[in-house]
Formats: C-alpha cells, sequence, structure tokens
C-alpha cells in the first residue's frame, strides 16, 4: 500500500523528471490528480492482505522486555500505538468540525500544555493511519463550508508531507548536505559539548531545553517548538550541522520520518527551501507570544518552577536574592547560558551570508557559458 496521497515518481514526471522545488508548484502539479476514494482503498486492503493469510508464529512483535526496558520505570504513554488508536485520534479531530475549518498552523501554539495540533504524525508516520484516509476525511469536513487554505490550512500540513516526500524521493543524499543537489553547502562547526547541552536541554535558555525535554519525556513536540530548537542549534545559536540535529530527533521523535525529517531540517537552517537566514527565532521573545507566565517551562523544567515570571524566561537576570528564593541559583541548579544569543546570532547571520556568496559562485561557475 501507498504511504502517501499521490504517487511521487508521477508526479515528478508530470515535472519532466524533475522534483518540485517550492511548495506552490507541488501543488500545482497534484491540483487536478484524482485520489482514489476511502471505499476503494479499504476494498483494497482487505483483498490485498488478510492477516489470517499470514503464518505470524515466531514473528511477534517483541516485548519490551525483550527489549531490555522495564515498563515500571516508564512515564505515561501519552500517544498509545497501533490502528485502533490512530482512527480513534482522528475521529475526534474531525468531528471538529470548526477546528478543522478554522486551522491555521502559524496560529498554532508550540508551548500550550496540551497539544495545539492533531498529533496524528506518530500513527500516520508507523502507517497506522493512512495518509489518504485522513485526506477524504479533511475533503468530507471541508465540503460545502468555508474553510482555511494550503499551506495553513490542515489539508496544507498533509500536502506539506506529500512535498517533502516528493523531494526526498527524487534527491540523492537528501539526509545529507554534501552530495545533496538542493542544500546549500554551509561551513558547520563541530561542538560536541554544545550539542550534548542542547540534545539533554541544558543549554541555560529554559524555552528551549523544556522543548528538548518534553522531546525526550513525550516523543512529540509542536512543530513551531521544533522551528525553535532547529534555529538554535544551526543558523541561530550554536552554528552545529542540521544532519546532527537530525540524528537526535530521529532517536526520540516518536513520529520520525526520513524525508519529513531531513527536509524540515534543511528548511530550518535555511540550508533549502527556506532562504531568509536572517530571521532568526528568538529563545527569548517566541515563547512569550503564546505563554507569558511560562506555565510550559515550568512544567518541563521543574527547578524553575518558582520563578517570577518576569524572570522565566531570562532567568540568570534574576537578582542573587530572587534566584535563591525561587530555590534555584543559576548556574548551580540550573546551567548558565551556554551563547549569549544576542551576540552570536549577529555573528551567524554574517555567516550565513558569507556561505551563500560562495555558493552563488561556485553554482555560477558550473553553469555553461552561452
Ligand atoms: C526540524 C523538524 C523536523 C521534523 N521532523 C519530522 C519527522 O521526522 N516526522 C514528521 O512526521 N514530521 C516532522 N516534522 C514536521 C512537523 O513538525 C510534524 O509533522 C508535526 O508537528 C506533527 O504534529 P501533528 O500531527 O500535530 O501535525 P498537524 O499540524 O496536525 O498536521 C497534520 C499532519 O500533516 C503532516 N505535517 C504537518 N506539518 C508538516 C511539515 N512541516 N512537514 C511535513 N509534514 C507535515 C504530518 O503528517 C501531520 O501529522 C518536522 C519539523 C521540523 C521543523
Amino acid at each position: 500500500m501507498q504511504h502517501t496521497v499521490y504517487d511521487f515518481n508521477s508526479v515528478v514526471k508530470k515535472n519532466n523528471g524533475s522534483i518540485p522545488l517550492t511548495y506552490q508548484k507541488f501543488l500545482s502539479l497534484v491540483s487536478d490528480v484524482q485520489v482514489k476514494d476511502i471505499i476503494q482503498i479499504s476494498k483494497g486492503v482487505s483483498d490485498e492482505c488478510k492477516a489470517s493469510d499470514y503464518d505470524s508464529q515466531g514473528y511477534d512483535i517483541p516485548s519490551l522486555e525483550e527489549f531490555g526496558v522495564n515498563e515500571s520505570e516508564l512515564s505515561e504513554c501519552k500517544y498509545p500505538g497501533g490502528e485502533s488508536e490512530g482512527l480513534k485520534r482522528l475521529d475526534v479531530y474531525m468531528a471538529k468540525k470548526q477546528w478543522v475549518c478554522n486551522f491555521e498552523k502559524p496560529k498554532s501554539s508550540p508551548n500550550s500544555i496540551e497539544p495545539s495540533t492533531t498529533v496524528l504524525s506518530p500513527y500516520i508516520s508507523h502507517g497506522c493511519l493512512s495518509a489518504k484516509l485522513f485526506y477524504h476525511k479533511l475533503k468530507q469536513v471541508e465540503n460545502g463550508s468555508k474553510h482555511t487554505l494550503p499551506p495553513v490550512s490542515l489539508m496544507g500540513q498533509l500536502m506539506w508531507r506529500e512535498f517533502y516526500y516528493t523531494a526526498g524521493s527524487g534527491t540523492e543524499n537528501f539526509d545529507k548536505m554534501v552530495g545533496n543537489s538542493v542544500c546549500t553547502q554551509i561551513p558547520w562547526k563541530k561542538n560536541d559539548a554544545h550539542l550534548k547541552a542542547w540534545a539533554e536541554g541544558k543549554t541555560g535558555y529554559p524555552f528551549v531545553d523544556a522543548i528538548m525535554r518534553q522531546l525526550k519525556q513525550e516523543g512529540w513536540i509542536h512543530h513551531l517548538a521544533r522551528h525553535m530548537v532547529a534555529c538554535f542549534l544551526t543558523r541561530g545559536d550554536l552554528w552545529i550541522s542540521w544532519e546532527e540535529g537530525a540524528k537526535v530527533f530521529e532517536d526520540f521523535l516518536l513520529d520520525y520520518d526520513w524525508s519529513l525529517n531531513a527536509g524540515n531540517w534543511m528548511w530550518l537552517s535555511a540550508s533549502a527551501f527556506f532562504y531568509k537566514y536572517y530571521r532568526v527565532y528568538s529563545p527569548v521573545a517566541f515563547g512569550k507570544k503564546t505563554d507569558k507566565d511560562g506555565l510550559y517551562i515550568r512544567k518541563y523544567v521543574p527547578e524553575l518552577k518558582k520563578y517570577p515570571s518576569e524572570f522565566i524566561y531570562e532567568p540568570w537576570k534574576a537578582p542573587k536574592g530572587v534566584q535563591k528564593t525561587a530555590g534555584c541559583v543559576i548556574g548551580e541548579g540550573y546551567p548558565n547560558r551556554i551563547v549569549d544569543h544576542d551576540k552570536v546570532h549577529k555573528d551567524n547571520i554574517q555567516k550565513m551570508n558569507s556561505a551563500y556568496k560562495v555558493n552563488k559562485e561556485k553554482k555560477a561557475m558550473k553553469r555553461p557559458r552561452q
């Protein structure tokens, strides 16, 4: 069974053998493609593979114990696996007609305590929920009602998935910088200590740390939270390769998906698809827009939970007395900042500017002379 709504080989063929490099181009290529309806899909499945046709003896799913995991040490499982759970979750969201029709991704919150988007991604990426079924259910909900449009609508989100699958299918070394034709070559630097601090949620920037700790604990973080930490690791603050970040996401995301992960990491590091490298997320201001009092930080970085709201995003600014009263002195109970965002992000914009110039010159040299 196909893992995407559209057959990406046909999309590439329709684009004269090249992958569409922009989302709008992709949408124009699929705009007149008819997607098989649900009845045909479910008929196809039952015809092709009945569970009873297969002898599963010896091929059972290994137990957690066999993986060396002690079940009693696990925390609450927020997103239980399986097709039934995926279908149940789909039904819950599709029943909220107004919510679906008004959905605008940029307006959803990266730091709400309960997710502000569907969290269908783990089910889709593991094949527990068919992308085509999601597509048809969305069409049914939107049908005859005023609704938002791609790229911000819920249908638009599904189309981002299709776009990255198509790009990944037709690009050699899509998950690497070197040898990847769509990826700008940027002279990232190695810094194991900074990479470790980022991955463990110990950068000294509470919003970044809360996101990385949520990722480790729950396996899912909001799209804009992914934006924040991916920008911070790469062009924003730490100047570390997006490939390193993608590996950490591969280890911890429940929804890990090869093309989506690589494609989005390239986007966030302004290596491909997105080129406004001078627009950098602030680890202080960004989270405040949707969570002024830092409730999200208090949940995932509990050592700061007694900090006054005034200092929750910048605890290093709190006077020593305030730090002591809040029960956490910076540099002792919670790390000092590993970099000064205000300074490094400006230096990094200059470095991006130089890298873009070098890439442009190299491309010009490769172009055949008239
Ligand atoms: C650095 C980075 C890495 C990412 N890695 C992955 C990954 O490995 N696997 C993954 O599924 N998503 C990845 N994403 C994309 C996106 O963040 C998630 O798909 C989304 O947050 C999942 O939550 P949701 O199901 O609530 O999304 P919703 O907003 O409810 O969207 C519905 C569905 O649309 C698809 N979708 C939404 N946003 C995107 C997007 N930007 N690109 C592609 N498909 C999208 C997903 O299948 C999602 O389940 C990444 C984003 C970034 C910035």
